[in-house]
């Protein structure tokens, strides 16, 4: 099966994100303010671009089934999904309306723009395959922590909305996904099933690095100010 072959080829990558330094003080309650809020802030304009690219998903579906899939899903990240930022600023003390409109950093620029490309220059499969690194990583990395969490953990209810049980970001959303994509590969020529997993592995990078660019603070390195 081509999703199999996605997961086995992402899994040292899966690894690192879940051994990250920020991860691991999400499992372990401590993360300091600045790196939660530059990742709040950053988020913010990576789910605005994620949205956008559902609905360029919406726009390419072949199926009712797939539509209303698309429907569901830019409904819940424009309307639930600030929920998890809600919680990481009710522990860094902040409030969310004073970070949504921060400036762009480079990490979510790359990110946002390698989904865009996919919508520019791929089809339903490719957006696909850019897209679900996001949720994938998400419910593997609440599903390796929560276990290992102390129920004092501040965190708790962040790791907690990731959870495939939660049917938030759900399992059967990402498995709907992985089946999506193993349909569709079946149409798919050897060749572009090639730039399908480039597209896969490419996003599932730039999921560490956007948690390596709140860790640090990364920015723009000749950054002006307006
Ligand atoms: C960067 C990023 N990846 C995944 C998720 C989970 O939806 C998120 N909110 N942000």
């Amino acid at each position: 099966m081509f999703s199999e072959q996605l997961k086995r080829d992402a899994a040292p990558i899966l690894t690192d994100i879940e051994n990250h330094p920020f991860v691991e003080g999400i499992r372990d309650g401590a993360v300091s303010r600045d790196a939660l809020m530059v990742y709040v802030e950053q988020d913010t304009r990576f789910l605005e671009a994620f949205v956008k690219v559902y609905a360029g998903a919406l726009e390419k579906s072949k199926t009712k089934k797939q539509m209303q899939f698309f429907d569901e899903q830019i409904r819940y990240t424009l309307n639930d999904e600030a929920g998890a930022h809600k919680i990481l600023c009710g522990i860094a003390d902040e409030a969310l309306e004073e970070h949504q409109n921060a400036e762009i950093r480079p990490a979510t620029y790359l990110y946002n723009e390698h989904l865009f490309n996919a919508l520019r220059t791929g089809q339903l499969i490719d957006i696909a395959a850019a897209m679900l690194p996001c949720p994938w990583t998400y419910n593997e990395i609440s599903k390796k922590i929560i276990s290992d969490s102390d129920p004092t953990n501040p965190f708790l209810p962040w790791i907690e909305f990731y959870q495939p049980e939660e049917g938030k970001v759900d399992d059967s959303m990402v498995n709907t996904l992985f089946s999506m994509i193993d349909e569709l590969a079946e149409e798919a020529s050897a060749a572009h099933l090639k730039r399908v997993e480039e597209r896969f592995l490419r996003s599932c990078e730039f999921e560490y690095d956007f948690w390596d660019q709140a860790y640090y603070q990364q920015d723009w390195k000749y950054h002006l100010q307006a």
